[in-house]
């Protein structure tokens, strides 16, 4: 029997969980009673995450966490993270407390420029294109006048607009490419709202719009972050030959997309964590940073390190669009939170403080690869998961943990020294 559905949107929440249990789990409760666990006791703020989303059938909770020590620019921070992944928060704490200590990360926005589109088919001359632009130019921004005029008391609004020929590309092909400063919003809404606006007093009988939308391929709103000391004060023993290979390490990124997808997926495991922490939006910040790291054609490392005169120095350049208003930012309990915990930042700031967190998180994943290779930090961490996924009591997580202390963990030899336990 068909167990496709019409009208679902309009049942009520217990209604669409009826209809899942009794047909995709056999009408088993022990699926409803696992979706009720993770409603909020709290009414208003269940409500509240009811309606983030459409279908709302239970809540999906990832831990959050903190990792402290943080300087940037000289002032301290708590950086809040929202991740699966063990080890992530770990290394940060670690590799923040540890750059605490050597003149802390520096950062610095370069560019703030967000950007939107147009596009449009048109199959007549183009230098009449060219001359109705031109007349048309000054009607497109005040078409959004009423859009903008907040925005422009911030300091915002509508850098410039341009017609694109992409006819090279595509037979008919053009685009409105349209400029903006969104302030201290990520800008998706803002800038669609003046794209449709554009396009409405654009559009013509010769002139076929297509779709109006923002670019998220942000390149000129661009954050760097670095952090440099003398070679010698990177490790305890063997810097230069260890400081060598972490270099090594981000050059190979830099030439071998293979290693280069791994190496930057590291950096997202901060980026991400601390972008979702403040309710900001991941798909547009992940897609956005992978165009970037293949801007020439090749996909590369977004890092990079060098060792000059004596001076290590490790880097990142990353286009990062970023809200502290707007979005989920004040609406999520938990996402105004994490802006308090980061002392109310403006966007800018904000884009400093997750570019340091991508950075942390590649020296983190770099040094150990290059010195006692990844799993043995990572695996300690994640021992604690392997254990729980075995059902083990506390007393034998407690002996499973001593147990590991100086040994190699794995899945198996976890599974192993448990069942050995058990015997
Ligand atoms: C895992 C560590 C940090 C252990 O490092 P460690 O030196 O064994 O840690 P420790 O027990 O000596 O503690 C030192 C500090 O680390 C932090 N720390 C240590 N343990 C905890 C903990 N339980 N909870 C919170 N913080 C912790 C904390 O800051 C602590 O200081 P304290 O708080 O004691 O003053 C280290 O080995 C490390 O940084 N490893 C790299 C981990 C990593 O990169 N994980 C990402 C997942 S792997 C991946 O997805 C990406 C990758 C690796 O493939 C990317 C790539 O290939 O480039
Ligand atoms: N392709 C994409 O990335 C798309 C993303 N989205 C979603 O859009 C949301 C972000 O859009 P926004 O327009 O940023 O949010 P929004 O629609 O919540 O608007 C934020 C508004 O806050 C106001 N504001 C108050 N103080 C401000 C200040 N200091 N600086 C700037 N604006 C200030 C402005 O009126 C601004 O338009 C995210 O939830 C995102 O997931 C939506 C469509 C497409």
């Amino acid at each position: 029997m068909s167990k496709t559905v019409n009208g679902f949107s309009k049942l009520n929440k217990f209604e669409k969980i009826d209809w899942l249990i009794e047909n995709f789990f056999n009408g088993d409760n022990e699926a409803k009673n696992t979706l009720s666990q993770y409603w909020n006791e709290n009414e208003i703020i269940q409500d509240l995450h009811d309606d983030f989303i459409e279908n709302t059938i239970s809540n999906y909770y990832l831990p959050f966490g903190i990792a402290p020590n943080f300087v940037i620019n000289g002032k301290d921070y708590v950086v809040p993270m929202a991740i699966e992944e063990s080890s992530v928060v770990a290394a940060a704490s670690l590799v923040a407390k540890f750059w605490s200590t050597r003149g802390g990360f520096k950062a610095e926005v370069l560019s703030t420029v967000k950007i939107g589109q147009v596009h449009f088919m048109y199959e007549g001359d183009k230098a009449e294109l060219q001359k109705y632009f031109n007349t048309k130019k000054e009607d497109l921004l005040k078409a959004t006048s009423a859009i903008t005029k907040n925005m422009r008391k911030r300091g915002g609004g509508i850098l410039d607009v341009e017609l694109r020929d992409k006819t090279e590309e595509l037979e008919n092909y053009y685009q409105l490419h349209v400029t903006f400063e969104t302030v201290d919003s990520m800008g998706a809404n803002f800038i669609n709202s003046c794209l449709e606006a554009m396009a409405n007093e654009f559009e013509n009988e010769n002139i076929r719009v297509v779709m109006s939308i923002l670019s998220n391929y942000v390149p000129e709103c661009l954050v760097k972050a670095e952090v440099s000391c003398k070679v010698e004060e990177l490790y305890a023993e063997n810097s230069e030959y260890l400081a060598q290979k972490f270099v090594e390490a981000v050059q190979i990124a830099n030439v071998e997309p293979h290693r280069a997808v791994t190496h930057n997926k590291g950096i997202m495991n901060g980026i991400d964590a601390v972008v979702i922490a403040t309710g900001n939006d991941f798909r547009a910040i992940e897609s956005c940073a992978h165009a970037y790291s293949a801007k020439d054609g090749q996909y590369r490392s977004l890092s990079n390190a060098t060792i000059e005169n004596g001076i290590f120095k490790f880097w990142i350049e990353i286009p990062l669009a970023l809200g502290t208003v707007g979005g989920l930012t004040s609406l999520h309990p938990l996402s105004k939170l994490a802006m308090q915990m980061l002392g109310k930042p403006s966007a800018k700031e904000l884009m400093q403080i997750i570019a340091v967190a991508g950075l942390a998180q590649n020296f983190a994943a770099l040094r150990a690869l290059t010195t006692t290779g990844i799993q043995k930090g990572h695996m300690k961490m994640h021992l604690t998961n392997i254990i729980k996924g075995l059902g083990a009591s506390e007393a034998d997580k407690q002996f499973l943990i001593n147990y590991f202390e100086n040994k190699t963990v794995t899945h198996n030899a976890v599974v192993e020294a448990y069942n050995n336990l058990r015997k």
